[in-house]
């Protein structure tokens, strides 16, 4: 187990879509006063970059082009936080089940992820950092300091996903959220390159019949209970 760093420890929240991952890291990052890394965001704003510039998912060398010349940052708006594409908010349009889909596609892209994973690296080396993603555990960080794997069955996953697109007024239905719930979970952990799973020291919880508190208390006592350990850990 590595000393803690500079700022505090890495925390890595990965899991599937729909999982809780967004909602509990930015709850364990006020709680913490850690930074919210949603890299997520950050492979939806290639995606969207992407389907603006018409380049082919399967397209690498334009791919790696884009993301040569793609900076994306987050910025702080209130208790939230806005994404930023080269400057211009993407906040929003990189939400869509659209990009979503195309997403899970690009990113599927080596090119992409190596690009990504220096930006991430950089972002979270110095520690007091909470990165959410797919393969923070495995991948970015296999040594953070404490991993989540954070799951929940797809019909809930879905559910959950269909009542938060039904409030922004998406007219999908429970039963086609489902569906792409498991076509994104199917992509996510059949890809070649850093595959959607649990890193083997990663703690797993199943939120499937837990509340976003419940699920917070868990993993505030485990990263306090590592901060505890300071540099014996
Ligand atoms: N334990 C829970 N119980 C009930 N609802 C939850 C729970 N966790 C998250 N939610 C709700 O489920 C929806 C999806 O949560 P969230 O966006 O945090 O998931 P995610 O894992 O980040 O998904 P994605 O990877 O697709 O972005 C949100 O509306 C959130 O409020
Ligand atoms: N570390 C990551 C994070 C995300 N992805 C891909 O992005 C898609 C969207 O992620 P959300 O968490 O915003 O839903 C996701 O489905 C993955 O395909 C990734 O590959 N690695």
């Amino acid at each position: 187990m590595s000393a803690v760093r500079e700022n505090g420890v890495i925390v890595a929240i990965d899991g599937p879509s729909g999982a809780g991952k967004s909602s509990l890291t930015k709850l364990l990052a006020q709680r913490l006063g850690y930074i919210h890394i949603d890299t997520g965001a950050m492979f939806r704003a290639v995606a969207l970059m992407s389907k603006r510039a018409g380049i082919a998912t399967d397209d690498d060398a334009r791919l790696a082009e884009l993301c040569r010349g793609l900076d994306v940052t987050f910025v702080r708006d209130g208790a939230s936080c806005r994404v930023l594409a080269n400057g211009e908010d993407v906040s929003t349009e990189i939400r869509t089940e659209e990009i979503g889909l195309l997403t899970s596609a690009i990113s599927a892209r080596k090119p992409v992820r190596e690009a990504l994973l220096t930006m991430q690296r950089a972002m979270g080396a110095k520690g007091g950092v909470i990165l959410e993603g797919r393969d923070i555990g495995t991948v970015v960080f296999p040594d953070a300091e404490v991993k989540f794997f954070l799951s929940a069955s797809a019909e809930e996953r879905g559910r959950r996903r269909y009542l938060e697109l039904a409030a922004r007024g998406d007219s999908a239905t429970l039963e086609e959220t489902i569906a792409k719930v498991i076509q994104r979970d199917k992509q996510d952990e059949g890809r070649e390159h850093a595959p959607l799973k649990q890193a083997d020291d990663a703690l797993p919880i199943d939120s499937t019949s837990l509340s976003i508190e419940e699920v917070l208390s868990v993993m505030e006592n485990a990263v306090r209970e590592r901060l505890a350990q300071g540099d014996k850990g």
